[in-house]
């Protein structure tokens, strides 16, 4: 191990990239051609390189930037004092303590990256060591077209994926996430069409899939009414009902006519989200996520209050790569109290990884926690050129799938909730 003074951070390189994204279907309108990540490499004296990432955006690059000049200098064991640091730093300009958390986690995922290659030990012996040698993750379904369509001369970009806009199209998708990954559960990305439309994709999920864990995600699609509706029609064929309306309150309204249990990554996002949400009784499944609870060890540390609470948990995903999905894979092996198999959007983004390939393979639907250290994964420094120059040259900025259904179908307008 090296001395104090090598494990000084000595730089923290912020590097945003761009990346392929099918046409992905949701109630905000559709995923654009290309999605956003920020790779962080945080180097110490001694010449050690820690990697995190972060989902992108000009405001998140701008306070990844500012984080960059706090840490320098810091002791890379010193996290909490580099989380409390960047939060003071940010908080001036950034009221929500949500916001402030994506940069934070970023950063601590890179500082353990960093500690265990110092260690020879994987981040999840940081973590208090893995309870489980593998993790099991969801089939993350959606609606989506073929295609994204011809725009502004740019030609029409399919993949193997191919259409997905019925109950037969989804079932067909499912199909192949399982041949491909071995997938033992499925979640739907709902809030597209109809309630009706999408119960029966569900029914179709199940007679399909029998006995195999099943999910509807309409992210806030509905009204109370339509939640306890659908919550009604689909009790005994669904594990939980993910984000059927907004706020707690509405939850909390669901909960009291809804035989299943409610999940959220939408209304408890934060911590002072926590009490008004069991005072309320608003769900029963927290779906964590390192990336903006505060880091892995924070998130280890939600872990103990959804126990103490009587919450189950499961993990959300936004699009993401192989670093993100290394530190999902270490920390869900870390948590005890690991519910249900975690989402994941490794399938539709693999293909532009910035990680060199081998470590990260899904077998029966399931990541073997990276025996290396640290995260266990190494930067393909070629793929990040190629990435961080596709994010210069596209000049897409910022996530926006509901203008970009609207450059395809100007009539397009975002109702939450719709039905
Ligand atoms: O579980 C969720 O709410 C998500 O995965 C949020 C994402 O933004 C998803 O809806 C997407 O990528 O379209
Ligand atoms: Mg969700």
């Amino acid at each position: 191990m090296s001395t104090t003074g090598g494990t000084r951070i000595r730089e923290l390189i912020v590097t945003p990239i761009a990346f392929r994204d099918p046409p992905l279907l949701n109630s905000n309108g559709v995923h654009e051609p290309l999605a956003l990540r920020i790779i962080l490499q945080l180097v110490l004296e001694d010449g050690t390189v820690g990697l995190g990432e972060s989902p992108g955006g000009t405001a998140r690059l701008e306070r990844l930037e500012a984080a960059a000049k706090v840490v320098v200098g810091m002791d890379v064991f010193d996290t909490t004092a580099a989380a409390t640091a960047i939060d003071a730093a940010l908080l001036p300009t950034v009221p929500s303590s949500h916001e402030r958390g994506w940069t934070t986690s970023a950063v601590e995922v890179a500082c353990l990256d960093a500690q265990g290659k110092l260690l020879g030990r994987p981040v999840s012996d940081l973590l208090g060591g893995k309870v489980r040698d593998s993790v099991p993750f969801a089939a993350y379904l959606f609606y989506k077209w073929a295609e994204h369509p011809a725009l502004d001369g740019r030609a029409a970009v399919g993949d193997d994926w191919g259409e997905a806009l019925d109950p037969a199209g989804i079932v067909e998708q499912a199909r192949l996430m399982q041949q491909r990954y071995g997938f033992r559960s499925f979640k739907l990305k709902g809030g597209v069409f109809p309630p009706d439309e999408e119960i029966a994709a569900i029914r179709a999920l199940a007679e399909a899939f029998p006995g195999q864990p099943l999910r509807l995600d309409p992210n806030t699609a509905w009204t109370v009414e339509t939640s306890k509706y659908v919550a009604r029609e689909l009790d005994g064929v669904l594990e939980y009902l993910e984000d059927p309306t907004r706020s707690i309150e509405g939850m909390a309204q669901v909960v009291e006519d809804s035989p299943l249990p409610l999940a959220t990554n939408m209304c408890v996002i934060a911590w002072e989200h926590l009490k008004p949400a069991v005072e309320q009784n608003a769900i029963q499944v927290l779906l964590t996520d390192h990336h903006y609870w505060g880091g892995l060890r924070r998130t280890r540390e939600l872990a103990a209050v959804c126990e103490a609470f009587g919450l189950a948990l499961s993990m959300h995903s936004n699009s993401h790569l192989g670093i993100s999905l290394a530190a999902m894979t270490h920390v869900a092996a870390a948590i005890p109290n690991l519910d249900h198999s975690c989402d994941t959007h490794y399938p539709w983004n693999s293909a532009d990884d910035v990680i060199v390939p081998g470590v990260l393979e899904f077998r029966d639907g399931e990541v073997a926690v990276p025996a290396g250290p640290g995260l266990g994964v190494e930067l393909d420094h070629g793929a990040l050129d190629r990435l961080h120059r596709l994010y210069v040259e596209s000049g897409v900025r910022s996530r926006d799938d509901t203008g970009y259904m609207r450059r395809i179908h100007p009539e397009y307008e975002l109702r939450l909730p719709r039905w």
